[in-house]
């Protein structure tokens, strides 16, 4: 066994031997990713960007910083690496989780953080959505259940400051609700998205936002997204319902398509333009208002080819 093996299988036993029979999240508090790295630090890290899970050689399930031991949503574990700067928080975990060690300089992580989850039925397309917006690519073919909750994270640039979006992709299946109702108060903002092609994924949201406002943070900024509308032969759900339903619960709305792309980096980036104002409002800064952006944006695009 290599010399990198080892220190695989050393760090990997430690984990292990406190979570048996856990899930098991690692989470960096590094606050954002370094700058001289581009918009995505780490695209092939921790923060992964494949959804695709690997068996290990123990029978263990690896999903992107997921490890799911026996499912058990009783038991999760959440552990979370501090220490000073510069100690090798990062380097552990990418080591832990795709045993590599990540070479090149060393850049401190500044800026500000917030978590975003991704809520509704499963199949609506939540996990492809943020493949998309993480990645830029669209995860066709066979469908694969997200089981219990899975990370990523993205640096966005807001009036030139880096901004680390922590976005939780949730499983929509019944079965894991209470396993995501534990991470909902942690959310900043919550992306609801229902199938624009199926009907119950959006009869449902009446019921997730009842959820919503019995688990989440009172001021937690809610967007509702109606995804796939690439398909429009099979829509059976019309733009002005979507638009009617979240004009009543008064919360942003727009379509979206993980397969083309169309609006999903828009509702990414009002939502880390939403929370950065929020938390950093400078004096004399008129009042950002997401409605309007998110109106702006669109016309912006429809014309000259804005965001996608
Ligand atoms: N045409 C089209 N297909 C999509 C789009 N988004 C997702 N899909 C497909 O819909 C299926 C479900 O997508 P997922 O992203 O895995 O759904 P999910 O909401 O994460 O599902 P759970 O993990 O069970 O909660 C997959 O077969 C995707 O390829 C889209 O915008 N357009």
């Amino acid at each position: 066994m290599s010399e990198r093996g080892k220190v695989s299988m050393t760090i990997k036993d430690l984990l292990l031997r406190s979570t048996s029979h856990m899930e098991l999240m690692m989470e960096d508090t590094s606050d954002l990713e370094p700058v001289e790295q581009g918009e995505a630090a780490y695209p092939d890290s921790a923060y992964g960007s494949s959804p695709v899970d690997t068996d290990t050689e123990d029978g263990i399930t690896l999903s992107s910083s997921t490890l799911i031991l026996t499912y058990n949503e009783e038991l999760m574990h959440k552990t979370i690496l501090v220490g000073d700067s510069g100690v090798g928080k990062t380097s552990l975990l990418v080591q832990f989780d795709q045993g590599k060690f990540i070479p090149g300089s060393f850049s401190a992580t500044v800026g500000i953080g917030f978590t975003v989850m991704l809520l509704g039925d499963s199949a609506v397309g939540k996990t492809c959505i943020l493949v998309r917006f993480k990645d830029g690519a669209f995860l066709g073919g066979n469908f694969i259940a997200t089981v219990g909750i899975d990370f990523r994270n993205k640096v966005v640039t807001v009036d030139n400051m880096k901004v680390k979006l922590q976005m939780w992709d949730t499983a929509g299946q019944e079965r894991f609700r209470s396993v995501t109702h534990a991470y909902y108060r942690d959310a900043q903002a919550l992306l609801l998205l229902y199938d624009i092609t199926r009907k119950s994924s959006f009869d449902n949201i009446r019921a997730w936002l009842t959820e919503i406002y019995e688990y989440a943070q009172k001021d937690v900024v809610i967007m509702l997204l109606g995804n796939k509308s690439d398909m429009a032969a099979e829509r059976v759900i019309t733009h002005e319902e979507g638009e009617k339903l979240a004009k009543e619960y008064g919360v942003p709305f727009m379509e979206t398509s993980a397969k083309t792309g169309v609006n999903v980096e828009l509702a990414f980036h009002a939502i880390a333009r939403e929370l950065k104002h929020r938390n950093i409002q400078q004096p004399h800064e008129p009042k950002f208002k997401i409605h309007d952006y998110i109106e702006s944006e669109k016309q912006k695009s429809n014309c000259c080819g804005g965001i996608m």
